[in-house]
């Protein structure tokens, strides 16, 4: 339990300021419901997957750096965070093709975490975002995250839940297929 708080008390402080995209919300909130669905929907799950799961971002949109991380949380959650942190000085399409080609040998726990963080994302598609824009998003999350799913069949089944009725969100605003539209 301390463990967590100390994570969740260290991504608070490092990601102060910053916000979500979809919502406006603390960037925090994002971080407190990935660790929360893992809890929620995986068995015996280990503490130092959860504190990851606080820290999944922490390398890549705030100056805490891969030492501080190793000093506080130690060599395994360091790995883990390592695994889920993109290259941000690539292209979109260049990080995308590298999270494509690495998840499916990540270990489970490298695997449960992505996942639980697509969810968070499928469900927080923000308003600003363009019809194309939306079904890319869409269509990349599913792709990825179904490479994920051999790590939790619960979980697997809450992203579909999710991301189906973000589709249906976005059909009922942008108008399907049939009508032209894009998705
Ligand atoms: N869906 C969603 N995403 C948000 C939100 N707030 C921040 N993000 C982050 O924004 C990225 C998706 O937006 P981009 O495709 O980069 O597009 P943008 O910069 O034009 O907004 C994701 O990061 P990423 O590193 O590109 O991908 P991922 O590996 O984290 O999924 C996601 O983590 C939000 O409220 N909803």
């Amino acid at each position: 339990m301390s463990e967590l708080l100390l994570a969740l008390s260290v991504a608070a402080a490092a990601h102060k300021g910053q916000i979500r995209k979809g919502s406006g919300e603390p960037y925090i909130n994002h971080l407190i419901e990935v660790s929360h669905l893992l809890s929620e929907h995986v068995d015996a799950i280990d503490v130092e997957v959860l504190q990851a799961a606080v820290l999944h971002d922490i390398l890549e949109d705030t100056s805490v750096s891969r030492e501080e991380l190793l000093l506080q949380f130690g060599s395994k959650v360091l790995a883990y965070v390592e695994a889920l942190t993109d290259d941000k000085t690539l292209p979109l399409s260049q990080r995308r093709d590298q999270q494509l080609s690495h998840i499916t040998g990540e270990s489970k726990a490298v695997k449960l975490i992505k996942l639980a963080d697509l969810c968070s994302n499928v469900s927080s598609i923000p308003p600003s975002w363009s019809e194309t824009k939306t079904a890319d998003y869409l269509d990349w999350t599913h792709q990825v995250a179904s490479m994920c799913f051999d790590a939790n069949e619960d979980l697997a089944n809450k992203f579909m839940s999710r991301y189906d009725a973000s589709l249906l969100a976005a059909q009922a605003r942008f108008g399907n297929a049939q009508s032209g539209g894009e998705i």
